[in-house]
Formats: C-alpha cells, structure tokens, sequence
C-alpha cells in the first residue's frame, strides 16, 4: 500500500486509534527496558515505579507522598528506586554525593550577608521582635485567651525575616493576622505540585497550560503577589540606610525560606515539650541557673544551652521543616552509596522525614528523645549524622546560623515566661498533616498562663 492510499484510506479516528496504540506500545516497551536494562535495574523498589513515571508525579498531587517514601523504605531497605531514573536513599552516606560548582560561586557573592558579624548587628532587630511577641502574649495569658502556636510563630519568623530583608516588617504581630501576601503565597504551593505532572506530560500539560494562560484573573492575581515584594524593594531602596541587609538577593523564596521553616520546627518543639512535660521542667532549670531574668538571654548565652540545644535539634528530627526530598545528580564519575555504585547523571535524593524516621538509623524514630542528643548511652547506636535538616554541600541552608539564634531565642523565652497547656483539640496534632513542599500545618491551640517570678 502506497503512503498516499494509506492517507486517504485511513479516517480522523482511525488516526487516533493508531496514535494511542503507538503511544502505549511505546510505554510498554519502555517500561520493560526500564524494569529489566536500565542502568538502575538492579536497585530495589516496586516494579511499577521502575517502569514508569506516574506513580512518582501521583504522589506530588497526594500531598501524603514523604509517608509513602518512608513505608517505601521501611520495605526495601536504605536505597529505594522511585522512579525510573531517580533514587531515594535513607543513608547518611549519600550526603556527599554531589558538590556544585557553579553555585557554590553564587554562594560566594551573598555570603556576607548570613555571616556571624551580621548576625551580630541584627540581633536587636530580631530581640525587638521577640520582645514584642511575648508582651502580645502575655495580653492573651492574662485573659486566658487561647492562641494558634503555629499563627505566633509564623507572625514572628515572617516579621523577622521582613525586617531583615526589606528593613519593614509584614506587620503580621502588630494585626494579630497572618498577612495576605503570606497566606496567598501557601495557598500557591498547592498549585505549584501540578507543574511537574503537568511538564511530564505534555499531552495534558499543553492544553492546560495555554487555558490558564487566557485566564485574566489569575494573572493579575499573579502581578498583585509579585507586586506587593517589588513595592517593598523600590521603598527599601530609596531610603537611606548602611544597614547589612538581605536586600541583594531577596525574593519570595528567601522570605518562605527564612521564616516558616523556623516557624515549623518552633511549633512542633512546642508540641513535642507538651506532649513530654519532663522535657519543659528540664528546659526551665538549665534556664533558671543559667539566667536571673530574660534580658540576660543573648543569641551567645542561649548557644552554649545544652538541653535547648537537644530539645531543638530532636524537633527537628522529629518534624523536619523541609520533609522532603532535596534532588542532587551524581557526578561524571558516579557515586558509591551504601556500597553500591550509582552511575553518573543519576538524581539521588535524601528525604528528610523517612530518613529521620527510620529505624534504621534511630533506635525508636517514633519518640521523642532529646537525651539522645545528650550522649545517653540506650541511643548510643543512632547514625546522628544522618540528622542534616539544613541539608550538606555548596547547597545547604545560608541562613542556619540566624534560624538557629531565633529558634533558641523564642523557644527558651516561650518557657521562660509561660506555663502551657495543650488544649484537647490539639491532640495528636502532628498526625496526618499533609505536605505539599511544605507541611501544611493545622491549628496548635494551647492555653498560656504567665509563670510566677520565682
Ligand atoms: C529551621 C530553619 C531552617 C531549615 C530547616 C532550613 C532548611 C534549608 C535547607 C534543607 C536548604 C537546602 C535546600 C536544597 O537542598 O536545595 C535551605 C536553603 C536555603 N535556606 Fe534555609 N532553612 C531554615 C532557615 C532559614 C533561614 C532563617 C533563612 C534566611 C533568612 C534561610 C535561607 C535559605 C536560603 C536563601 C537557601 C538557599 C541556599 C542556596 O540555594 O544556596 N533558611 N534551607
């Protein structure tokens, strides 16, 4: 049959007949080789995963996918294939794999600004802040108020970060209120899960995509978001100021960065300590001999606080800000993780929650244990490095020297000055929170009363 008959003999459907029959005799084939001949082949995993991509691209719009990884793990072992050409690994090995040059140079240019001396000459901007919380609260402990730990902490890490990066705050403790521009910005997260489904697939992807495009309303709603930083950059510039601030490389992602992710690890250490009140007598003795009044706790008093220090840093393992997985390539000549080669160009991810949680690495990942930080001898078996919440690298978390000076600095003042309660809608507060990027956190109502001057 000659190529013009076969044109004019076949219909519009049967063309869309053939076009699906070759689109899905080219995924299976696919599949196969990717099961049976991919360089990934012999890594453990389910054989749906290692034939295709849409369980993988499934799991981002779920918002439950970090607790699918960790039950993943839990089954396979420390290296799980999760897609046809990435791994997932739970090992504090696969922290190495992976410098990047080019970055580490754009690191180079902005350091200045997270440096010790900085810190230093924002440590008053951040204490004034800090300050003004605890008065607000002290408001709400007088008239047994409830609070939204999560709302405060977020208002105060916001606000900081604002300060710091635009020299204004979002005005978010001053309302009571989280700020719209904050609000929308979460809200945006949810979104941003379908863009990587949406560019796998381009057959769903294309149309979708160019009918947003002609939706008015979303895209001014884009520029007003957008917008709202830019004004604020334009005022910060034509003030007047020497001050050392973030200013250079401030975004929207910097101020999320900079402040829910304290805010998160806030939260839960509040959540934690409720739930193990040994914890909270613990954390308030090592204040007390350590301090006569709260003006005395400095970013560098508070930093040599070994029970501060424990109880922070087992918040963060138990509820780590960034749960999930942060994608590195393996470089031109491959790794080795876990013994086992991992070719080149290969993306390998740790993701934290699964990693922190799995029994392979700590024993009883489920409890919350400060003292395992604290060299007790029944967690002497923990593999603690693999405990690295602002992640290893040219590509780790600029700003973990200010995020640990806040988190100490509110959390030793929250115990300082209030007794508090969890209120019985909080129960088990830190279950089934979903997480897109982020964990969406629900409320966390508590009951404050102002601690008597001993
Ligand atoms: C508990 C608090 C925090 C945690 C757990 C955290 C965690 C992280 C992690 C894991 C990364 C690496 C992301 C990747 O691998 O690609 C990161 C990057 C980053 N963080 Fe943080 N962070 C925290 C607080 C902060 C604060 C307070 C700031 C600054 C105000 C900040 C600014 C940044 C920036 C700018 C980056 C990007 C760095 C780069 O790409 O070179 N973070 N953070």
């Amino acid at each position: 049959m000659t190529t013009e008959r076969l044109l004019t003999g076949t219909s519009p459907m049967q063309f869309l007949c053939l076009g699906i029959i070759g689109y899905l005799t080219y995924g299976i084939f696919r599949a196969l080789y990717n099961i049976y001949f991919h360089p990934l082949s012999s890594f453990p995993g389910p054989k749906l995963r290692a034939g295709f991509y849409f369980p993988f691209y499934y799991d981002r719009l779920t918002g439950d996918y970090i607790n699918d990884w960790h039950e993943l793990h839990e089954k396979y072992g420390e290296v799980v294939r999760i897609a046809p050409h990435i791994l997932s690994t739970i090992s504090p090995d696969a922290w190495r794999v992976a410098p990047d040059k080019d970055h580490t140079r754009m690191r180079r240019s902005i350091n200045h600004a997270f440096s010790e001396q900085a810190l230093r000459s924002q440590e008053n901007i951040i204490t004034g802040y800090i300050t003004f919380m605890i008065s607000k609260l002290h408001a709400r402990a007088q008239t047994q108020t409830p609070i939204d730990v999560t709302r405060w902490m977020n208002a105060t890490t916001f606000d900081i970060t604002g300060d710091l990066a635009f020299g204004e705050p979002f005005g978010a403790l001053e309302a009571d209120a989280c700020h719209s521009w904050i609000e929308n910005t979460f809200a945006g997260l949810k979104w941003v899960r379908l863009m990587a489904p949406l560019r796998a697939y381009p057959i769903f992807g294309v149309p979708i995509f160019a009918l947003l495009r002609r939706w008015p309303a979303l895209e001014q709603a884009r520029k007003r978001q957008f917008g709202y930083l830019d004004e604020k950059l334009e005022r910060r510039l034509r003030s007047k100021t020497d001050r050392n601030d973030f200013l250079r490389l401030t975004s929207g992602l910097l101020i999320i960065a900079g402040s829910e992710t304290s805010a998160t690890c806030l939260s839960g250490a509040v959540y934690y300590l409720l739930k193990n009140p040994t914890w909270i007598t613990c954390l308030l003795s090592e204040l007390r001999s350590a301090f006569k009044n709260e003006s005395e706790m400095s970013f560098q008093s508070l930093s040599h606080l070994k029970v501060l220090q424990a109880v922070i840093q087992e918040s963060l393992r138990m509820y780590p800000p960034l749960p999930v997985d942060m994608p590195r390539m393996t470089p031109p000549e491959g790794a080795t993780v876990c013994g086992a080669y991992i070719p080149p160009h290969t993306s390998i991810s740790i993701p934290h929650y699964p990693a922190y949680h799995s029994h392979l690495n700590f024993k009883d990942p489920d409890t919350f244990a400060p003292e395992r930080w604290l060299g007790d001898e029944k967690y002497a078996d923990d593999r603690r490095s693999v405990l690295q919440p602002f992640s290893m690298g040219s590509r780790n978390c600029i700003g973990q020297n200010l995020a640990w000076a806040e988190m100490r600095s509110i959390l030793a003042r929250l115990v300082w000055s209030f007794e508090m309660e969890l209120l019985p809608e909080s129960e088990g507060w830190d279950q089934g929170q979903k997480i897109y990027l982020l964990w969406f956190k629900p409320a966390l109502m508590v009951r404050l009363r102002a601690r008597e001057v001993e």
